[in-house]
């Protein structure tokens, strides 16, 4: 494994809903694609037939990534550097990979920054950072692809939040508040941009097991909170990175075809019931 990256094994087995060749001849540009989340995203959409290109800051971990997408899939896809607080640095890449491809028909916002601090101990600057790269990165890459490729071609564009904000969460001031700003992003574009063919929506994932942003919690492992967690979540489980690729897979699909300015929360019914505020201010 490629130095700081976290992807894990590849899916042994996969349960198709969909056909295979959903997306076949489609591209999708996924950020923050080398680990977690948007690592499964882009597996999940490369067994479907779609090329890929994944980016983000660290471009040891998305190249090996993206070698071992290629293999498990037998797909094609294109690692990038790109830190996504960085315009010149969206350009380029949003660039490179229309010199590869041809085509960007979807674009996955799901690069994020996050840590577990309370508001008071919060600095203007680590409050900034959270926006910038959440919300700014989220508006900043949209816009990219937009004037680029789907102003005249159309597309599919999904953006991950979280599902922080419904309630409010303690130590995730910062988070909440950029994932809240991705959300109403989300519908203004989604109607300004409907005329294009652009279609715009969020997945909103409740917390999902094995990922870098939960393992951040280990001390709350120790704590017993994972297990607090399932026990708050309708659904009797955490969740996976399955099921927001599913999410995002629906999204960008001809299922999804009339969904615009939505945010799918998939969660497990998790925001309806969740108190972990209690626990978090334990850690
Ligand atoms: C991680 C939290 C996970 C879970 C949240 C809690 C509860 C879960 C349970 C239920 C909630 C209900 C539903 C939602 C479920 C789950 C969680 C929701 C969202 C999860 C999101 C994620 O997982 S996002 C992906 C996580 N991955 C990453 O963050 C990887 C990328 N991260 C980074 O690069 C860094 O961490 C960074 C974001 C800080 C950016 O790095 P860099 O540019 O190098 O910035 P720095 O110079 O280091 O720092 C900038 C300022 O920020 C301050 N800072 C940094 N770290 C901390 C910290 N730990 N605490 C406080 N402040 C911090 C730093 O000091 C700088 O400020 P100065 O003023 O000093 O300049
Ligand atoms: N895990 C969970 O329980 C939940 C996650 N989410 C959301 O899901 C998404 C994925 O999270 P998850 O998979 O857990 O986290 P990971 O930390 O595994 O993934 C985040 C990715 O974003 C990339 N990234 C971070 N900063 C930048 C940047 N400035 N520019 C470009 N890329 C960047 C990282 O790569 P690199 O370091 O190479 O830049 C990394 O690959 C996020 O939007 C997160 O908020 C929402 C709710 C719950």
């Amino acid at each position: 494994m490629a130095e700081g990256g976290d992807f894990d094994v590849c899916l042994q087995t996969y349960q198709y809903i969909y056909r295979r060749d959903l997306l076949k001849g489609k591209v999708a540009f996924i950020t923050g694609g080398g680990s977690g989340i948007g690592f499964r995203i882009a597996e999940v959409f490369m067994r479907h037939q779609c090329s890929v290109v994944i980016a983000s800051r660290n471009l040891e971990k998305v190249k090996a990534a993206a070698a071992k997408l290629e293999k498990a899939t037998g797909g094609k896809c294109l690692a990038l550097p790109m830190d996504v607080r960085k315009a010149d640095q969206i350009l380029a890449a949003v660039d490179a990979a229309l010199s590869h491809f041809n085509r960007i028909d979807i674009l996955v916002n799901n690069a994020a920054g996050n840590f577990l601090c309370p508001a008071s101990k919060l600095s203007f600057n680590a409050f900034k950072t959270v926006m910038e790269i959440d919300a700014h990165g989220s508006f900043n890459c949209s816009k990219a692809v937009f004037d680029k490729y789907m102003k005249d071609h159309g597309g599919s564009i999904v953006n991950i939040t979280a599902t922080l904000h419904h309630r409010g969460v303690a130590l995730q001031t910062h988070a909440g508040s950029a994932k809240a700003a991705i959300d109403a992003m989300t519908r203004h574009l989604a109607v300004e941009w409907g005329q294009h063919g652009i279609r715009i929506n969020c997945v909103a994932p409740g917390p999902i097991d094995d990922t870098e942003g939960m393992r951040r919690l280990g001390g709350a492992k120790q704590t017993g909170s994972m297990e607090i967690l399932r026990r708050e979540i309708p659904a009797g489980r955490l969740g996976t990175k399955e099921d927001i690729a599913n999410g995002a897979l629906y999204l960008v699909s001809p299922a999804g075809s009339f969904v615009t300015g939505t945010n799918l929360i998939v969660d497990g019914g998790h925001w309806l019931t969740q108190n972990i505020t209690a626990m978090l201010g334990k850690l």
